[in-house]
């Protein structure tokens, strides 16, 4: 039902967030989102010359991106294996489908188990013997695959560290000494990868070669800016776009060439010289029989948030799906949007959205993510300004090492701060935000959600 626009600040800004970031979180829904293409890879599979349909799930979304394929296309799947982020339990594969329609509660998953999956829980960011055990099942799996197979990849962020394996001559532990070592230099996920792609059998367009001449269909929840399909879990099944030298420069830019393991050094050197074959790149025969295709992303959630927003009544807009940047000065430069818009107020109340991924260089020894820093930051530039609030929150649910999703801020938090006897700078440089809004009681928390599209920004300006 459409809110008169004069009547939606009668609820509360808060409540109006939430409401919005629920929508977006629905949009980028995994089990949905893929239940939406299980009807074409049926048609695929009926209409073609196909007997066998092999499903490859890893990624923080594996399960519930295996769960949808399996209650849409059981009938035909001949073989599954889901990888997933362990969560250092016994663990089962979370259903939706009891969340019902209602968009104003966040992702909540009932545990149910898949049947046609064999299930692996593995160690993320840094990979582990059991990513490895995995992957060498699926490896096995795929290579028997003929033209008369369907290899369907279910792709998500954290894939990279689940679907592991090093390339002849390196170790599993040399592999974990340079994932971590790059980590702790702070290289950005595009780095990250270009070096990963160069030292594994299955990254950078590596499993499609083994799975060649099979029919391959990827769907693909990206959690990376721009959604480059050669990023994303290190595009598996994409060519790449980088290089043997690119992954060198890499290493020379943190200063790892001298520190990384000798055979990782030698291994690219060796590749860079031509001795070892590049990766498979864009036109090459490989990919004659694949499709890649993003299926949700955050520029799909930021788009259900202004329509949601809209629908409200907002006058709604998009202001980037490409946020970049330290935290704290993002979030001074939405707050300095904010108040720009303040000062021109309209006759509609505005909601501005934003989404993306900030990067916070931790310098203190506090708790925190990089949605509350830049929710910190956003809150001092408006304090004492009536009639803003903004929501910074991960869609997966998790800011940091944190059970908060984010926090939720206006006007009002700074000067209820200082009351309190808070001292919001201490704080940030402490990168303690978490502890922060602990006490101001504005932690945004929604437990897991079962997606990750990066991080999303909900600012609301009363008219
Ligand atoms: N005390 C802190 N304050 C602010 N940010 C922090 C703090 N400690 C860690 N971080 C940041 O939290 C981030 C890790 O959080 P999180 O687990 O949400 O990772 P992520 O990047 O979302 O990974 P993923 O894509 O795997 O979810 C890192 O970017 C790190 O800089
Ligand atoms: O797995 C990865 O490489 C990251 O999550 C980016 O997709
Ligand atoms: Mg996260």
């Amino acid at each position: 039902m459409k809110i008169e626009y004069n009547t939606i600040m009668e609820r509360d800004r808060n409540d109006l967030a939430t409401e919005i970031f629920y929508a977006a979180l629905k949009a980028v829904d995994p089990y949905n989102a893929v239940r939406l293409y299980t009807d074409k890879i049926r048609s695929i599979y009926q209409g073609g010359d196909f007997n066998r349909l092999i499903v490859i799930a890893f990624g923080k979304a594996a399960c519930p991106m295996a769960k949808a394929v399996e209650d849409e296309l059981g009938d035909l799947i001949d073989t599954g294996i889901a990888i997933t982020k362990s969560s250092g339990k016994e663990e089962t594969p979370l259903h939706p489908s009891t969340r019902g329609e209602d968009t104003n509660s966040p992702c909540l998953f009932t545990p149910s188990p898949l049947h046609h999956f064999t299930l692996f829980n593995a160690n993320h960011p840094v990979p582990d013997e059991k990513g490895l055990k995995a992957t060498d099942e699926v490896i096995k799996l795929i290579k028997g695959a003929d033209e008369k197979a369907i290899v369907l990849c279910l792709i998500s962020g954290g894939g990279s560290a689940l679907l592991v394996s090093p390339c002849e001559g390196i170790t599993l532990s040399e592999k974990q000494e340079i994932t971590e070592l790059l980590l702790k230099a702070g290289a950005d996920i595009y780095e990250l990868n270009t070096v990963r792609k160069h030292i594994s059998k299955v990254k950078g367009g590596r499993l499609a070669e083994i799975a060649y001449p099979a029919r391959i269909i990827s769907l693909i929840l990206s959690d990376v800016i721009g959604d480059r399909l050669d990023v994303i879990a290190s595009g598996p099944t994409a060519p790449d776009r980088t290089t043997f030298r690119d992954a060198l420069m890499v290493l020379d830019k943190y200063g790892l060439i001298d520190i990384a393991p000798e055979n990782v050094i030698k291994l690219l050197q060796k590749g860079a010289e031509g001795l070892i074959k590049e990766t498979p790149k864009d036109g090459d025969l490989i990919f004659k029989n694949v499709d890649n295709i993003i299926i949700a992303s955050n520029r799909k959630a930021l788009e259900a948030a202004k329509a949601r927003a809209e629908g409200l009544g907002f006058n709604a807009e998009i202001i980037s799906s490409e946020i970049t940047g330290e935290a704290r000065e993002v979030g001074k430069w939405l707050a300095d949007i904010a108040r720009a818009k303040c000062s021109n107020r309209s006759n509609r109340s505005t909601c501005l959205i934003s989404g993306g991924e900030t990067t916070v260089t931790v310098k203190g020894n506090g708790k925190g993510g990089r949605n509350m820093e830049l929710a910190i930051a956003f809150a001092m530039e408006i304090e004492g300004i009536k009639g803003i609030t903004l929501l910074s929150a991960g869609t997966d649910g998790t800011d940091g090492p944190t059970d908060a999703a984010g926090a939720i801020v206006d006007g009002e938090t700074i000067k209820k701060a200082r009351a309190m006897g808070l001292n919001p700078e201490e704080y940030l440089d402490n990168n303690d935000s978490y502890n922060f809004f602990k006490k101001t009681d504005e932690l945004y928390i929604t437990g897991p959600t079962g997606t990750n599209v990066m991080d999303i920004q909900i600012v609301i300006i009363e008219k």
